[in-house]
């Protein structure tokens, strides 16, 4: 028979242990699933760590500010070259094109990084090797003018960019270090200065495109699309902005993961942290002849005739939407469309991690799935290359499946 004194200490044991025992579940359960404190503490989006806990649990404010900030820079300076006849265009090894805009976007970019996050590595599309030579001065000249001279109109912002590039030479170092291979370790910024350059050629859309990758996974995105719509829920169709005043036009979409996916509109000014939440919309009815699907403008970049099969097979009438550059990304991820199909053209070609990542991250983060055509998620640490995937299939998760199914039996047909 326990003494009442036994009895008193059990409960006083009991008292302190139980307490004790939900504190440690609870720090256990916030640690391994940093979404739950998420929720449990309410945050605000994009709070850098999470109250009250020892562990800072990184939401990646910081990067998400910096970068927003420095696309928005960037997308000024390609505004100026996009208005200008000259674009000061040459021609890449590879016959494809590179203006005076992606080398001064690139280069205002990488500056704004490296005065914030020195350590980390940066995997750039250009590279400043045509500019060095006695050829390239003029070239060099022309970026030069347009670097020093691109400024935000917020004092404030700007400096937190980390002020003026110094001189030319600084310029074509600042373009260089983004030589890194990338890879499946660090944290790894993939920056495309100009996505669709021959869109931004045409008058069409393009996309200045700024990612952040940590051991190979995307943590933030941001893409800044000055000529599509600011206007979310403004209709799709294949000369959306193109060669049209900038009245209207102009949007930055990002993401972070885990946090969900905005948008807000591409200013001069202060920047607006809050942004608009955007999500993928469900196809109306659930009735895939309602869909819409882009791809690219470029018949070279993606095989439209196998994709018009595709469309035919899941019932889809509306003629595909063709646009440049990852403005496709952030289509879908706003409703404006439901599908972004990009079929493979060679066997041997290998698309480009800064072709995809931000993309990857905001439509995934807006409600939607991204595969390759094998049905694989895109793989963003295997070098510069997305190298173990081939095309892309984005849709809402719900009909990715479906998608990918008719994609495949197309496909598989070869
Ligand atoms: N054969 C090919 N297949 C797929 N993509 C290709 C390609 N050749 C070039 N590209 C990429 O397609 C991108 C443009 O995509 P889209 O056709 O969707 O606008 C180009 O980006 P840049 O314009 O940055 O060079 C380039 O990297
Ligand atoms: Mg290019
Ligand atoms: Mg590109
Ligand atoms: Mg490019």
């Amino acid at each position: 028979m326990s003494r009442p004194t036994d009895k008193k200490y059990s409960y006083l044991r009991l008292s302190f242990l139980v307490p004790l025992s939900v504190l440690i579940l609870a720090i256990f359960l916030s640690r391994s699933f940093p979404r739950l404190a998420l929720f449990a503490g309410q945050l605000k989006p994009f709070s850098t760590t999470v109250n009250n806990m020892s562990s800072q649990i990184p939401m990646y404010q910081k990067e998400l500010e910096i970068a927003l900030l420095a696309v928005q820079r960037a997308a000024q300076l390609t505004k100026r070259v996009f208005h200008e006849k000259a674009k000061g265009t040459v021609s890449k090894d590879d016959k494809s094109p590179v203006t005076i805009g992606d080398f001064g976007a690139q280069a205002l970019i990488i500056s704004a990084l490296k005065a914030n996050f020195p350590e980390d590595e940066i995997v750039g599309e250009e590279d400043a090797d045509e500019l060095r030579s006695e050829a390239g001065k003029g070239l060099r000249d022309q970026i030069w003018e347009l670097v020093k001279s691109t400024k935000l109109a917020d004092a404030n912002s700007e400096s937190r960019l980390g002020g003026p590039v110094k001189d030319e030479d600084a310029m074509l170092d600042l373009i260089d270090f983004g030589n890194s291979e990338g890879g499946a370790h660090g944290r790894i910024w993939t920056i495309d200065p100009i996505d669709g350059t021959k869109g931004f050629l045409r008058g069409g859309q393009y996309a200045v495109c700024l990612a952040l990758l940590v051991d190979g996974d995307v943590k933030v995105g941001v893409l800044g699309c000055p000529n599509l719509p600011v206007d979310d829920s403004a209709p799709l169709d294949s000369n959306i902005g193109a060669n049209q005043t900038d009245e209207g036009r102009g949007v930055i979409f990002s993401a972070v993961q885990g946090l969900g996916a905005t948008s807000r509109p591409l200013t001069t000014g202060p920047l607006s942290l809050q942004g608009q939440r955007i999500a993928m919309k469900a196809i109306p009815d659930g009735d895939m002849s309602k869909a819409c699907f882009c791809e690219s403008v470029e018949a070279g970049h993606s095989n439209q005739s196998e994709s018009a099969q595709i469309a035919k097979k899941l019932g889809i009438t509306k003629p595909s939407v063709r646009m440049d550059s990852q403005a496709k990304y952030g289509s879908i991820a706003r409703g404006a469309g439901d599908i972004y199909l990009r079929l493979p053209t060679s066997e041997t070609y290998q698309e480009k991690i800064w072709d995809h990542a931000a993309g990857d991250l905001i439509v995934r983060e807006a409600g939607g799935q991204v595969t390759d055509t094998l049905g694989k998620r895109l793989d963003f640490s295997k070098g510069r290359t997305l190298a173990e995937n081939k095309g892309v299939v984005a849709a809402r998760a719900e009909v990715h499946g479906k998608v990918l199914k008719a994609v495949q039996e197309v496909i598989g047909q070869k």
